[in-house]
């Protein structure tokens, strides 16, 4: 047991710190306020007195209870004269056992408590005096809630402990912990047991711009171009197709032929419009979805056919399944020498991208950006796609999408692209984007010409925003202007207080609770290995596992470190992260700190599997591991009759804490190992003493110290995983 002070031990045991204080000072404990330090002793001498007082105070808080619950008892004079008598009685009986001394500073505290509930509730006269100090506060009749509630938050409501929901919970099957939230489910349970209506009321999040979209008739939609991102390896050639796409088929002659680069752009092929996003690569689109935009309808995969399938090939097949967005492959350079297109198609076959001619359902389109060749085909093809995909849009709502660019500018100030994903945006329209919200005030297009209106698919740059968004953010335009500007300043509010609480990615920890409350039935997991041999024995033997109603999915596995796009795609896919022999990278830490996924790094396989498989089923324990903090050595003993023996000591390395363990060695052979009783410097009890200091220790039940001796504290550290 270690110290505490007055005020702890006092809100620990639900008792007022006047009391626990008149207690001591009438026993010749040296205390002044709440503040005061107590020793193990002083705590062992007030938990004989008030654990056995809690004990009576849990029978009469027992019988109390019952009256509680059924209001009906309350008015029923016969019956609440019969608890009170009861009550009494237990506590007549229970002072008889106690001392004359013990019995003036409980006195003291009923009054305290006696007060208080009048205060509270003036009905401190319809119970016995004797009882006061036992009834804490009433249980409600109802209770509302919204949103959800933590174990001790609906303790709270319900006036009980949040030992006592604990422990209702436990019988009905749950292990929770203090801080975990219930399901509506549970808290109605608990409210039943304890008698307590409840209410869940439904605020409607104001500050939602779903709930602001209009649900368009089916007769009014219309067909809506793609919207097409480019990914692929490094140096596939995703830059120089964006470019050839677009110079062979921007409208020649529009803007002077001169591009902007906006974030995205259109072409038009055989009167089909076609909307590329100009950030080629799945990093990009991968942070977008993880912020919930889902723009891109069709994937371009690009593989330079002298290179074939390389590791980011196979990242961005996972970033496009995991998104369920169909796949295009392009087979770049194949004006090289070197071009080997059959190789491609083999091994993306892999991946279950398998080419029509070999039976799949794959589109194949081979080209040579640099030269333009093959861009028609696949054209055609995304045409030929999103006409299956049947991608469509009313142009005639309020306009709503996602934003794919933005930054201040000096002279224009917020500068935003966005891409309209259904309805019409126009020069004026009231709009909310992100946290912020403005009114349109200009518009530009793709290739630079100021235009008034935006249609589905269209990206445009506008300018009028109060504030800079973030790419990803969604936007809404609203009738009212005043309607945009409320909603905008509410989110903006939100955003702030959200960002205070912190962010909860899936963690190998709360895996079980989660399973168990049924949020997730498909682990999925992001295997790194050192080669390729071991990501696949990792991923076979994952798959293996059988906990009943889980699936584990390998959303992507890999060779190579890991990186910033493995931590991405985990954030986005609520995924964890496994490196077999692998470590993250710098960006990676950065990225797994700003995200919050889990990430676990191992060497041996199977132990990457027992402990998936423990986390599955809730056998996950945190592992520890001892950390030596400092050595003391004894240079003077002190017996004192009290207190046992203390070991003047001096500090000669590192530090000794009052809460560490600590070993003593007699000539190199550990004879004992404890806790410490008490640390003090001088007179004062003091939490740690550093190197070159001296300080008195006592070692809880141990008492053969000589001069002489070494102390070693030690701490129990948790292992960090990552
Ligand atoms: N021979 C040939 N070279 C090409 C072709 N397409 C791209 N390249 C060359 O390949 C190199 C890489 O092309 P990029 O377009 O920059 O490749 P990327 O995939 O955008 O590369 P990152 O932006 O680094 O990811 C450049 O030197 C291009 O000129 C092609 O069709 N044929």
């Amino acid at each position: 047991m270690s110290k505490m002070r007055v005020y702890e031990y006092a809100k620990q045991n639900n008792l007022s710190s006047k009391a626990v204080v008149a207690f001591l000072k009438e026993k010749d404990v040296d205390v002044t306020n709440h503040m005061s330090t107590i020793s193990p002793n002083t705590i062992a001498m007030l938990d004989k007195k008030y654990k056995a007082q809690k004990q009576d105070k849990k029978e009469a808080g027992d019988a109390n209870q019952t009256k509680t619950k059924k209001p009906k008892q309350h008015v029923n004079p016969s019956n609440s004269n019969h608890s009170q008598q009861n009550n009494m009685k237990q506590n007549k009986s229970n002072n008889q056992h106690k001392s004359n001394t013990q019995h003036k500073p409980n006195k003291q505290q009923q009054k305290t408590h006696g007060k208080q509930i009048k205060g509270k509730k003036g009905k401190s006269n319809t119970k016995a005096p004797a009882n006061q100090q036992t009834v804490k506060k009433e249980t409600p009749k109802a209770i509302k809630y919204h949103g959800t509630l933590t174990v001790s938050e609906l303790a709270d409501k319900l006036n009980k402990d949040a030992s006592e929901i604990i422990k209702k919970l436990m019988f009905l099957g749950v292990m929770a912990t203090k801080n975990q939230d219930l399901d509506d489910d549970s808290i109605e349970l608990i409210c039943a047991e304890f008698d307590v209506e409840v209410e869940k009321e439904i605020i409607l999040e104001d500050t939602d711009l779903d709930k602001y979209i209009s649900e368009d008739k089916p007769e009014d939609l219309v067909e809506r171009p793609a919207v097409v991102t480019i990914m692929g390896h490094v140096d596939h050639g995703k830059t120089t197709l964006l470019d050839s796409i677009r110079h062979t088929k921007v409208t020649a002659g529009e803007a002077g032929g001169i591009t902007q680069h906006i974030g995205a752009y259109q072409v038009e092929n055989d009167g089909k419009k076609i909307t590329f996003l100009d950030t080629p690569g799945h990093a990009a689109f991968t942070s977008m979805r993880s912020r919930g935009a889902q723009v891109t309808d069709v994937a371009i995969l690009v593989v330079a056919a002298d290179d074939g399938v390389m590791p980011q090939t196979v990242e961005a097949i996972n970033h496009a399944k995991a998104a369920e967005v169909p796949i295009i492959v392009a087979v770049n350079k194949m004006d090289k020498e070197a071009a080997n297109p059959n190789r491609v198609m083999q091994e993306l076959t892999e991946y279950e991208l398998v080419p029509e001619d070999w039976g799949g359902d794959t589109i194949f389109v081979n080209l040579s950006a640099i030269k333009g060749e093959g861009i028609d085909e696949l054209l055609e093809m995304i045409v030929l796609v999103s006409e299956v995909e049947e991608l469509k849009a009313n142009p005639n709502n309020n306009a709503f999408g996602t934003v794919i660019d933005a930054q201040l500018d000096k002279g224009r100030g917020s500068v935003a692209t966005l891409l309209v994903q259904n309805g019409t945006l126009h020069v004026g329209d009231s709009i909310v984007v992100g946290n912020t919200h403005g009114r349109v005030r200009a518009m530009v297009n793709d290739v630079g010409q100021r235009v008034t209106e935006a249609g589905p698919s269209t990206p445009v740059e506008i300018t009028g925003l109060n504030e800079v968004p973030e790419a990803g953010d969604q936007f809404l335009v609203f009738k009212d202007e005043k309607k945009a500007r409320q909603i905008g300043e509410a989110r903006q509010q939100k955003k702030i207080q959200e960002s205070r609480s912190e962010q909860t990615k899936v963690s190998l920890d709360d895996l079980f609770e989660q399973i168990k409350q049924g949020e997730m039935k498909e682990i999925n997991i992001i295997i790194k290995a050192d080669v390729q041999g071991s990501a696949e024995a990792l991923a076979s033997s994952l798959r293996k596992i059988e906990v009943e109603g889980v699936n584990i999915k390998i959303i992507h596995s890999g060779v190579g470190a890991i990186t910033e796009s493995d931590v991405i795609l985990a954030a986005a896919s609520n995924a964890i992260v496994i490196g077999f022999n692998v470590r993250p990278d710098a960006n990676a830490k950065k990225a797994i700190d700003r995200e919050k996924v889990d990430v676990r790094l191992h060497r041996v396989i199977y132990k990457a599997i027992e402990e998936v498989e423990a986390a599955m089923k809730g056998l996950l324990d945190p592992e520890y591991e001892e950390k030596v903090i400092g050595q003391a050595e004894v240079r003077e003993i002190f017996k004192v009759s009290k207190i046992g023996t203390i070991a003047g000591s001096y500090v000669t390395d590192g530090k000794i804490t009052r809460d560490a363990g600590v070993r003593l060695i007699r000539d190199g052979v550990v004879l004992f190992e404890g806790e410490i009783e008490a640390l003090k410097r001088f007179k004062d009890d003091v939490k740690e003493v550093a190197q070159n200091y001296e300080c008195g220790i006592t070692i809880k039940n141990f008492n053969d110290i000589k001069e002489g001796d070494i102390i070693e504290a030690f701490i129990m550290e948790e292992i960090k995983r990552v």
